[in-house]
């Protein structure tokens, strides 16, 4: 039988685990390893390939425990948020600020010494852009909030191709494009579900401000302008046709979503549409590693 105090251990050990949004966090860490892979026509040396994610994982988790941190107020006035470990108590807020700062700088570290400068800058940018610009400011003040804020998100790929190149590439910049142009339907789809908690925390996210319909209505427009933006890696000669298939097929399942969403009075249209959008972007990564190794090295030869 598990005693009182190893109890308790296990649960803190699950308290920091949580505080750094895990399941978030490795969807970006596999867009930025499909970022690193893709940055190179062969193998990613193993150390950048580990050192970095690492090193990215980190710091993203750091920027997730700021956003428990600063926002423990709102988060114990939503059910979906009300039982997180600083909002509950089970992690004091000076707690949650040393593990941040141990998480981010040991991150920081080692972009920096292992990776390269540019990487570990854009690393930082992420992180502050999360952890301050969207968290402290954005996300209490505009309903635009998380438009700006997704570009934080969305740079994980373009943060392996840089840990790889040590340059800032325009096919990397397509890469956040393309989960800048994801963000607005992935969240939008979920505070449509959610509008009353957001209205009753206070937080003017764009159901609240400009009712459902208008955010339906934008969740397609970003799911067109995130059809036609998937279009440009083939477009501009970085993917094949196994890409341009994958990226067709899943935009035409997101478009249909988006317009369940908008057109029929289905209640848990809202979810469907975020569970889709998760399964969507990792599944057109997937996609592009699957491209880059089997169809674009025969196009380039
Ligand atoms: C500012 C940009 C973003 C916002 C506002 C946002 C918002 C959210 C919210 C509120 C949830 C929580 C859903 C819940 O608790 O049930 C969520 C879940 C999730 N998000 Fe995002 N997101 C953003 C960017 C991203 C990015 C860039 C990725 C990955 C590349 C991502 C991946 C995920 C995943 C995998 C989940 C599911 C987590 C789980 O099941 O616990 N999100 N997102
Ligand atoms: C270094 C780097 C790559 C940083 C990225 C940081 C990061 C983890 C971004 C996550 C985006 C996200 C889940 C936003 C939701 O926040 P929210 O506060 O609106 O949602 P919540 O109510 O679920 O907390």
């Amino acid at each position: 039988m598990q005693t009182t105090v190893e109890a308790k251990e296990t649960l803190s050990w699950r308290d920091y685990y949580e505080l750094c949004k895990p399941r978030v966090v490795m969807l970006m860490i596999l867009t930025s390893v499909i970022g690193m892979l893709l940055a190179v026509p062969g193998m990613v040396p193993l150390d950048i390939l580990i050192l970095g994610n690492i090193g990215i994982a980190l710091c993203a988790g750091s920027a997730a425990t700021v956003n428990h941190l600063v926002d423990r107020h709102i988060d114990q006035k939503m059910a979906r948020t009300f039982n997180r470990p600083v909002a509950q108590g089970r992690v004091e807020p000076q707690k949650a600020l040393i593990f941040a700062a141990i998480t981010g700088l040991l991150g920081l570290a080692i972009l920096l010494f292992f990776i390269n400068q540019i990487t570990a800058w854009l690393t930082l940018a992420s992180l502050l852009g999360y952890a301050v610009v969207y968290t402290l400011f954005l996300k209490r003040a505009t309903p635009q909030n998380i438009v700006i804020g997704g570009l934080a998100g969305a740079a994980p790929p373009l943060l392996g191709w840089t840990a790889v190149t040590g340059s800032i590439d325009p096919h990397g910049l397509l890469l956040v494009l393309i989960i800048f142009a994801w963000t607005p339907p992935h969240f939008w789809a979920l505070a449509v579900h959610r509008k009353d908690e957001y209205a009753n925390a206070d937080i003017p996210m764009l159901p609240v401000t400009h009712g459902e319909r208008y955010t339906k209505v934008h969740i397609l427009l970003y799911t067109i302008v995130l059809c036609l933006v998937t279009l440009l890696p083939y477009l501009t000669g970085m993917m094949g046709w196994l890409y341009l298939l994958g990226a067709a097929v899943l935009g035409a399942g997101f478009l249909y979503w988006a317009l369940v969403m908008l057109l029929t009075e289905r209640e848990t249209a809202g979810m469907d549409t975020f569970k889709y959008s998760i399964v969507y972007l990792m599944a057109l990564f997937v996609i592009m590693l699957l491209d880059h190794y089997l169809v674009t090295p025969a196009l380039v030869v």
